[in-house]
C-alpha cells in the first residue's frame, strides 16, 4: 500500500512498513547532505524510499516516439520589439504552443549565453561546495530566504526523487549578498534574476495578447504581488535509474515557469499520451504554462504534466524561475478564477473562484504524486 503522508492514519497491518519508511526518510533527511551525499558515500543501489516502480511512475514506460510532431515548439523572439508583423506572428505561435503543448522553447531571447552558462555553473558550485558549509543552508522552512534541501515533499509524496535543490526568492525581496553562500556568486544570480524579470514581462505581454486580452493584462493582475522564485536543481548520477525518477510527473504551481537546463537531458513532457524528450538546446530557454494560468485562462492554455528521468550520467543541473503570487500578502484571502473577459455563454467557467491558499495547501499537502493539483477546483 502506498503510504503517502506521514500524518495519515494507516491500517495496523501496514504499520511496520510505514514505520520503517518513515525512519528511512528521517535518517536521509537528517544527513542534511541530500542525494549527492548518498552518491558521494559510494552508494550503488537506490534506497527503497526512492523506489517509484510500485507507484507506476517507472521512468522508462511509454517511451518517446520518434518522428515529426514530437518536438516541443521553438519560438524565435528576434524582432519582437522592432517589427510589428513579426510580433503578431510570435503571438500566434505562443497561442498555438500554449494551447497545444503547454510548453515551448524560446531562442534569440536576448540573454547572453555567458549569463546562462555562469548561472548553471553557480548552481553547480553551490551543490558541489564543501558539504559542511552547504549543510548550514539545509532547511524545510519554506519561509527561509535561502533554502537547500532534498525533495520539498519528502514526507508527503509516495516516493522520493533523485534530486537536491537550492531555492531563493529573487523578486520582490532578493537576499542580501551576505545571505547567499559565497560560492553561489551573488552577482550572477542577481544578473540572471533581472534578465528573468524582464523576459517574464515580455512573456506575460505575449500571453495576454495570445489570450485576446490587452497587452498589460497579466502584468496588472499580479501587480504588487509578483513573486519570482529561483530554483536550482542538482540531479546526481544514479546507479539504478530504472527504479526512480529525477522528478515525479507534475504540473507547476505558478502562472509561468522559465527553465534553463544543461546538456545532459532527462526532462520529458506529456504530449498526446507520449512522454516527449525536451532535448537541450544551447542558449534556448524552456517556457511552460503553470496551473494558475490554466485556471485563469479557463483551460485555454494548458499546464502540462512533465517529469525528469534519473540517469546514470550526471550531475544534471537545471534552473527554474517560477512566476507566482506573493503568498500570503496581508491578511485578506487572494482569490483567482477564470478571467471574466474569457467567459461567455458558449464558454462557461470550468473552475470556481478559489482562494489561492486552498490551492497551495492542496499542492503541498499531497506532494508530487502524479495527480493534477487543479482537479478539486473544477466545477
Ligand atoms: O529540472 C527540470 O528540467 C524540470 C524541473 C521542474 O519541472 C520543476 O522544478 O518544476
Ligand atoms: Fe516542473
Amino acid at each position: 500500500m502506498a503510504v503517502s503522508n506521514q500524518n495519515k492514519s494507516i491500517p495496523a497491518e501496514d504499520e511496520s512498513k510505514y514505520d520503517r519508511r518513515n525512519r528511512e526518510l528521517r535518517a536521509f533527511d537528517e544527513t542534511n547532505a541530500g542525494v549527492k551525499g548518498l552518491v558521494d558515500a559510494g552508494i550503488d543501489k537506490v534506497p527503497s524510499i526512492f523506489n517509484c516502480t510500485e507507484f507506476g511512475f517507472n521512468g522508462y514506460l511509454n517511451a518517446t516516439p520518434d518522428g515529426p510532431g514530437f518536438d516541443i515548439p521553438i519560438i524565435d523572439l528576434d524582432g519582437i520589439q522592432t517589427d510589428p508583423a513579426r510580433r503578431s506572428e510570435i503571438i500566434r505561435q505562443v497561442q498555438d504552443a500554449s494551447e497545444g503543448w503547454g510548453f515551448f522553447q524560446v531562442i534569440n531571447h536576448g540573454i547572453p549565453s555567458s549569463v546562462l552558462e555562469e548561472t548553471i555553473d553557480g548552481i553547480r558550485q553551490f551543490h558541489e561546495q564543501d558539504t559542511g558549509v552547504k549543510k548550514r543552508f539545509y532547511t524545510r522552512d519554506l519561509r527561509s530566504k535561502v533554502i537547500y534541501m532534498s525533495n520539498f515533499d519528502l514526507y508527503e509524496a509516495p516516493a522520493a526523487n533523485w534530486r537536491d535543490t537550492f531555492v531563493c526568492g529573487v523578486v520582490p525581496n532578493p537576499p542580501d549578498p551576505e545571505e547567499l553562500p559565497g560560492v553561489c556568486r551573488w552577482d550572477i544570480i542577481r544578473e540572471y534574476s533581472m534578465q528573468m524579470k524582464s523576459l517574464g514581462i515580455t512573456l506575460f505581454e505575449l500571453i495576454s495578447e495570445a489570450l485576446g486580452l490587452k497587452r498589460g493584462y497579466l502584468k496588472e493582475l499580479v501587480e504588487d504581488e509578483e513573486r519570482i522564485l529561483l530554483v536550482g536543481h542538482y540531479y546526481p548520477p544514479c546507479p539504478e535509474p530504472e527504479l526512480t525518477l529525477g522528478s515525479t510527473s507534475h504540473q507547476d504551481d505558478d502562472f509561468l515557469t522559465i527553465l534553463l537546463q544543461d546538456q545532459i537531458g532527462g526532462l520529458q513532457v506529456l504530449h498526446q499520451n507520449h512522454w516527449v524528450d525536451v532535448v537541450p538546446d544551447r542558449g534556448g530557454l524552456i517556457v511552460n504554462v503553470g496551473d494558475l494560468l490554466q485556471l485563469i485562462s479557463n483551460d485555454k492554455f494548458i499546464s502540462v504534466q512533465h517529469r525528469v528521468l534519473a540517469k546514470r550520467e550526471g550531475p544534471r543541473i537545471s534552473v527554474a524561475c517560477f512566476f507566482k503570487l506573493q503568498y500570503p500578502k496581508g491578511d485578506a484571502p487572494r482569490h483567482l478564477g477564470p478571467i471574466q473577459e474569457l467567459i461567455s455563454e458558449g464558454n462557461p467557467p470550468v473552475y470556481r473562484h478559489i482562494n489561492v491558499k486552498e490551492y497551495f495547501d492542496h499542492f503541498y499537502g499531497k506532494g508530487l504524486d502524479g495527480n493534477p493539483a487543479l482537479t478539486p477546483f473544477r466545477l
